[in-house]
């Protein structure tokens, strides 16, 4: 592994984020807020000094991907603006590896809230699946806020987030009856989307449960169209 100094965090939070996702949603602690045909969102209603940082769970499942393209989708910043629309500036501040980066992310100002930026480290990773011999490995993509000596300290301009998020996903295949090749009809993704985000300054609770009701359910059915559009007609990434 690396020896960089985020590294150790890095490993720790990203295998935290994993057995967080895979907890179900039972025991009544989430309530469903939103649903859209496969995609279930669930929150919880959390206060920290008087702000709302509601940890939100969805969970979708979408046909003909893989979870290594949901994720290298969801990671790559390269291709970040063409999904995520309350994005207004991102700067790639470090490279530690090819399936690790440090970014600074900009947001469009959310009305009443004050324009908030976001700076986190961001990884990608396979993890075999140690439960299931013949089922897909399972792939992983978390986003945890960190400090960074390049990222402007902006006194006073913009609010800064503090956010832990993570996508991870399970690819299932049905192999076709008769023996032909697996194609994209064959393949299911199950994603778990968790996020929590501490908004870092005053927001009224009504505005920011307001502003999560309508972004999350939107980001993630826009987010994962957006990688069945791009990987429909290409050759499969397992
Ligand atoms: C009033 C409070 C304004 C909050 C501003 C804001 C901060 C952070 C973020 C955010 C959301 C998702 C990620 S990610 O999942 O890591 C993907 C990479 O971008 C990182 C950051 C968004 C938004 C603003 C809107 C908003 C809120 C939810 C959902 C969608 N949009």
């Amino acid at each position: 592994a690396p020896a960089h100094p985020l590294w150790p965090e890095i490993e720790r939070v990203t295998l935290e984020q994993l057995q967080y996702a895979r907890l179900g949603v039972e025991g009544g602690v989430w309530q469903l807020f939103a649903e859209d045909g496969e995609m279930k969102m669930y929150k919880r209603e959390e206060e920290v000094d008087g702000l709302a940082v509601d940890p939100l769970k969805a969970v979708h499942t979408v046909k003909g991907v893989t979870g290594r393209e949901m994720t290298h989708y969801f990671f790559s910043p390269d291709v970040r603006f063409e999904w995520e629309t309350t994005l207004e500036q991102m700067k790639v501040l470090e490279t530690i590896a090819d399936d690790t980066l440090v970014i600074l992310q900009i947001h469009k100002r959310v009305w009443p809230a004050s324009q908030r930026d976001a700076l986190f480290w961001s990884h990608v990773r396979r993890v075999p699946n140690d439960t299931d011999r013949d089922a897909q490995d399972i792939w992983i993509a978390c986003n945890h806020s960190t400090e960074h000596h390049e990222a402007p300290s902006n006194e006073g301009k913009m609010v800064r987030v503090s956010l832990t998020v993570c996508l991870v996903c399970q690819t299932s295949i049905e192999p076709p009856s008769d023996g032909g090749p697996v194609t994209r009809d064959h393949l299911t993704c199950k994603i778990t989307y968790c996020s929590v985000v501490n908004p870092g300054g005053w927001v009224p609770t009504s505005a920011l449960r307001a502003v999560y009701k309508r972004e999350y359910p939107k980001f993630l059915k826009r987010f994962t169209q957006y990688v069945k559009d791009r990987c429909d007609k290409q050759p499969i990434l397992f």
